[in-house]
């Protein structure tokens, strides 16, 4: 048998950046994509969308199927404004929405429904193009692209995460009390960690990064010597 490598198509590479809320996924990857010029995919964004149509539509988040079903149908887009990206659902930009404290909880919520991620994952695997993905979330580099060429874990301790979010918050004019964050973090951790589908957990070839004490620049420097360690 011969093969004609002219005809064999290559997949577009993939870093994933898995880990606990508050690492600075969202920022790393970002600041990744952009270096690099490749797309990006904030899979727990699809997740918020999905609590909020089902908080929306009065959905008992328990209720499996009709949050899958809700998943399933999402009108969702994503539009690039001035650099930034923003959530539109059915049309409306909902951006500010899905990262109140209560729709995080719902997310973290109908994320543990295993139906709910099936309905999503062909969703996610279709943002892999030329010349590449960033995709940052909780199962990229185990479930979603398990052939990735770079899989980073990013975690933080709790408490560091906590005061992260705290600040971030603040800076948006939103008063919470850090006590408060740090135990929701604590809870969301705890039910990402243990839920049964797709649990919060490196990929045995990932490389975890603890930047409790790295600032933002050294993460980025760290990831981008992996991407030109691995991807040619
Ligand atoms: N290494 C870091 N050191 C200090 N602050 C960070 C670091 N990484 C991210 N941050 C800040 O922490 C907050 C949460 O980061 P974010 O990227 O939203 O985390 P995640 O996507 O993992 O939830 C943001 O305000 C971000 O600027
Ligand atoms: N690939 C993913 C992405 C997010 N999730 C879950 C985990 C979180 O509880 C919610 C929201 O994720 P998101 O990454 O936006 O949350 P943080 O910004 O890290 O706080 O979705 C998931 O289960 N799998």
């Amino acid at each position: 048998m011969t093969t004609n490598a002219s005809t064999s198509t290559v997949p577009a590479p993939v870093v994933t950046i898995d880990g606990p809320s508050g690492s600075g996924k969202g920022t790393i990857a970002k600041l990744l994509a952009d270096k690099l010029g490749f797309s990006l995919l904030d899979s727990g964004a699809l997740y918020r969308l999905t609590a909020l149509a089902a908080l929306n539509a009065g959905a008992h988040l328990e209720d499996e199927l009709a949050v899958a079903k809700i998943a399933a149908n999402l009108d969702i887009r994503f539009a690039i404004a001035g650099g930034e990206v923003s959530a539109v659902l059915a049309g409306e930009d909902v951006s500010r929405d899905i990262r109140m404290e209560r729709v995080s909880m719902a997310a973290s919520k109908v994320a543990a429904l295993p139906a709910v991620r099936e309905a999503l994952l062909q969703r996610q695997r279709d943002f892999r193009a030329l010349p590449g993905l960033v995709a940052d979330g909780r199962d990229m580099g185990t479930t979603v692209f398990p052939d990735a060429p770079v899989k980073v874990f990013l975690t933080a301790s709790a408490e560091e995460r906590a005061r992260r979010r705290f600040d971030q918050l603040q800076g948006r004019g939103v008063s919470v009390s850090l006590r408060d964050l740090l135990e929701d973090i604590r809870a969301r951790d705890d039910r990402d960690m243990n839920r049964a589908a797709s649990p919060l957990a490196p990929a045995e070839d990932a490389v975890v990064l603890d930047s409790t004490d790295i600032d933002i620049d050294g993460v980025l420097q760290k990831v981008l010597e992996l991407v030109q360690k691995n991807i040619s």
